[in-house]
Parts: structure tokens; C-alpha cells; sequence
């Protein structure tokens, strides 16, 4: 059994790019287990490219990268989606099926991700909908649903293989604020039993209201408020 204590996320001098745009340069952070982290910084400052380098969706081209003991570094493309399977990835746009249930929305994760017991498969579903907060929507389509109620289901459906890190890009970003900061408080409760988050955000209240570290994007770095004071003031 391992007791591991390493990070969940470890960047070491990378450089975030866009095409042979430099976005981002000697990006140096760890993100440890259970940890809660907020990602800001002006529109275009790389929050979105930096969490895509994450998910292995950008290459990371230089310097160094772990997420879930997945090194970023030349990790081959059929090592992406095992590496995604330990990550949560929740967007500011929904990104359901709009032509299938909410059911059937979830069962096509587990499918894809080497679920194949219908009963399991039935029991995963009512736990990630309880969890979410959502019980009986299981034969709803997602335009039957509120958007906070589709975030929800997404946050669900990211939920399934039990993520060791939740990336969330401006996951309120859609939502009015009182149902945004529902879903601010359900990320907390998720943290709160162990998944490490980062998240992207505009939201100045939830900084106020729910204080956690910052990583903040300025002038081609990355800030880190372990490690350093900075305003808050003037980056949205
Ligand atoms: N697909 C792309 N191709 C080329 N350049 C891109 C692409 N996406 C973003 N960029 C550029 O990369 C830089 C960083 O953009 P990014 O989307 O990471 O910023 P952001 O901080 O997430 O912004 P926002 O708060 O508006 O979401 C910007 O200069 C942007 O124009």
C-alpha cells in the first residue's frame, strides 16, 4: 500500500504555450493532495492555457510537469485519457449530450472509462447525482434542467472515477451569483473530502468569502500567494 505524499500537481520551470506564443514562463508550483487553489489573472493572461497544459491538452514543450504521477513531458497520447480518468474537468459551457438524458450522459463516461458491471454502473450513478445534490433527474434531458442544475451534473459526472484533482475553469461563470456560489460551496464540500481543486475564477467574492491560496497569471508568471504578496485589486 503506498502512503505517497507527493504532489498532485508539480510544474517545474515550465513554459506554457500557445502555438509559438509563449504565454506563461517559469511556472514553478506544487499542488498537494486536498488542497484547495484559485487560479486568476486578466482575461488572456494564460489561466486557460496553464490549465490545459494540465489536462495534457497543450503540450508542455519545456521544463517540467507532473499531474497525478502522470509526467507531462512527452507523455504519449494514449496515455492522455488514463491520465484525465484521475482528473475532474469542469467548464464554464456545460459540455453535456443535450440529446440524451442525464442517465445516459454519465453512463457514456463510465463506458468509455472501462465500467461495464450494469449494476455498479446503476449504483455510481445515484451516488455521484446524491452527491451532487441531484436526485431524481436521472431521466431529465439537460434543457429540462436549470444551469446550475447542468453544472451539477457535470460536477457529477467529473466525480465518477473518484479524481484525485478537480481543474475547474471558470466553473460559475455562467451562473447567476447566488446559484454560482451553490456551486462554489459544493466544490468546498468536494475538497473538504479529500479531491485537491484548482480553480479558475473571476469571482472576487469567493476570494473574499472563502479564502484559499492563489496562483494569479501577471505579465507571463505565475504569483503564488505562499509565497508572495500581491494586490487583487484591477485583474478582472
Ligand atoms: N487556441 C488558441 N490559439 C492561439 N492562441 C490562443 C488560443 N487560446 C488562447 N490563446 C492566446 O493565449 C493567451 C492566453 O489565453 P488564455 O485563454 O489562456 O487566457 P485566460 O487567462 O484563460 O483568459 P480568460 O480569462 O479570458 O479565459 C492569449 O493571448 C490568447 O489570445
Amino acid at each position: 500500500m503506498s502512503f505517497s505524499s507527493e504532489p498532485v500537481v508539480s510544474l517545474r520551470d515550465a513554459a506554457i504555450f500557445q502555438d509559438d506564443n509563449r504565454v506563461l514562463d517559469n511556472v514553478t508550483f506544487d499542488i498537494s493532495k486536498g488542497e484547495f487553489v484559485y487560479l486568476v489573472g486578466r482575461t488572456g493572461s494564460g489561466k486557460s492555457s496553464l490549465l490545459k497544459t494540465l489536462y495534457a491538452d497543450l503540450d508542455l514543450r519545456l521544463g517540467d510537469g507532473q499531474v497525478a504521477s502522470y509526467p507531462l513531458r512527452d507523455i504519449k497520447r494514449n496515455q492522455v485519457p488514463f491520465l484525465r480518468r484521475k482528473l475532474g474537468i469542469v467548464f464554464q459551457d456545460f459540455q453535456l449530450f443535450y440529446d440524451r438524458t442525464v442517465a445516459e450522459n454519465l453512463v457514456f463516461v463510465m463506458r468509455a472509462t472501462g465500467w461495464t458491471d450494469s449494476a455498479k454502473i446503476k449504483k455510481r450513478l445515484a451516488e455521484v447525482l446524491m452527491r451532487v445534490g441531484l436526485g431524481s433527474v436521472d431521466n431529465k434531458m439537460p434543457h429540462q434542467l436549470s444551469g446550475g442544475e447542468q453544472q451539477r451534473v457535470v460536477i457529477a459526472r467529473s466525480l465518477i472515477n473518484e479524481p484525485v484533482l478537480m481543474i475547474a475553469d471558470e466553473p460559475t461563470g455562467n451562473l447567476d451569483p447566488e446559484v454560482g456560489e451553490g456551486i462554489m460551496r459544493l466544490f468546498l464540500e468536494i475538497n473538504n473530502s479529500g479531491t485537491a481543486i484548482l480553480m479558475a475564477t473571476h469571482n472576487h467574492k469567493f476570494l473574499q468569502d472563502f479564502p484559499a491560496r492563489i496562483l494569479k497569471c501577471d505579465n507571463g508568471r505565475v504569483l503564488d500567494s505562499q509565497k508572495e504578496k500581491f494586490g487583487l485589486t484591477n485583474i478582472w
